[in-house]
């Protein structure tokens, strides 16, 4: 059996730098046409020079024979000026702006502190250049259950920001609750919206303890309930527009995952089609897939869909334990495991 969509776009992807950009940007670039590229390297991209040097260097890493595009992004500061994003949108490169409450997730500490004290300017030039606003959605109070950091941002900072600027574009990136389904379905379609992972799709916490701790299935947002996963499936396989594929595939070296303080972070580009499609098989909606791989995305965005298309094919392959470079290894998302569908790359 076959399936044949049009080509996916991933709206939420690490690519790193250095020899980690190397090593994972072709995998992205062989299933997917274009990606939203996060802005969290150490230093963190905030202007749009920066940005557009970026994007020069993943042209480098790539391979020869791809189409593949870089949409950039802009890490979102207490400093960062309105004119900033006037230069961001000229620039014709960057595509969106994101929002990491500092100390929420990796690199995110010189993310912002106070957004409605700091940010009002530049988020109201955003929404007058019609600029995206991508947000890491979890509060970073200690006293906040980690469990629960989502929930609280929503009540705390998103509701209160879609009344204040109900003209501004927002994704919340890697949606892991019921609460965020509820948020985001309770807005205007097509000004709010939200990505979602394989792992947020696939997993509940009792993964991360599973026969003993796995560090590669620790990702910020944290893993949830199983009621959650339910209700994050039930969402995208509705074939609502307000819900479209982010992989958040965030490398990072094995010896970083596994050991004391292991980042947070799950390898998923060379995998998340197959997960995608596992999931929507499941659900019995695999009608419903291309809509959210590969439809509601540029939508959003205001970009148009891909031309090109790609094929999926049924047959179990079994997803390599890791793959090894230069400098260490990264383990993908479920390594070792056997997969149904496979992409056909030529
Ligand atoms: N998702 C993660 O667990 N980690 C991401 C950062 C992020 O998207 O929050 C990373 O850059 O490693
Ligand atoms: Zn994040
Ligand atoms: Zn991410």
């Amino acid at each position: 059996m076959e399936l044949t969509i049009t080509r996916p776009d991933d709206w939420h992807l690490h690519l790193r730098d250095g020899d980690l950009l190397a090593a994972v940007a072709p995998h992205s670039a062989a299933h997917f046409g274009r990606a939203i590229v996060m802005p969290n390297l150490r230093p963190p991209i905030t202007t749009t020079a920066a940005a557009v040097s970026y994007r020069e260097s993943i042209m480098k890493a790539l391979p020869t024979n791809t189409n593949f595009e870089p949409l950039m992004t802009l890490y979102l500061t207490d400093s960062t000026k309105p004119d900033e994003i006037k230069l961001a949108r000229k620039s014709g490169a960057v595509f969106a702006v994101k929002l990491y409450p500092a100390g929420a997730t990796t690199n995110s500490q010189d993310g912002v502190t106070d957004l409605f004290g700091r940010c009002l300017p530049v988020l109201e030039e955003m929404a007058e250049q019609s600029m995206p606003l991508l947000v890491h959605g979890e509060v970073t109070d200690s006293n906040v259950d980690v469990f629960d950091r989502e929930k609280v941002f929503i009540e705390t900072v998103l509701q209160p920001l879609v009344q204040r600027l109900p003209q501004l574009k927002i994704v919340m990136e890697h949606i892991t609750t019921a609460d965020a389904v509820k948020f985001v379905e309770s807005c205007t379609e097509g000004s709010v919206a939200a990505t979602v992972t394989p792992q947020h799709l696939l997993l509940n916490r009792n993964s991360l303890f599973q026969g003993g701790l796995q560090p590669h299935n620790y990702c910020l947002p944290v893993l949830k309930r199983e009621i959650h996963r339910q209700a994050i499936v039930s969402a995208v396989t509705s074939g609502s527009k307000r819900f479209f594929l982010g992989t958040d595939s965030a490398p990072h070296e094995r010896r970083r995952k596994e050991c004391p303080c292991g980042c947070a972070g799950i390898y998923s580009s060379p995998v998340a089609l197959s997960l995608y499609a596992k999931v929507f098989e499941e659900a019995g909606a695999l009608d419903k897939l291309e809509t959210f791989t590969s439809f509601n995305g540029p939508d959003f965005y205001g970009l148009p869909r891909s031309k090109s298309k790609i094929t999926l094919r049924k047959r179990p392959w079994v997803v390599p334990e890791s793959f090894t470079f230069s400098f260490g290894e990264i383990v993908p998302m479920f390594a070792g495991k056997t997969l149904e569908w496979e992409p056909v790359t030529s």
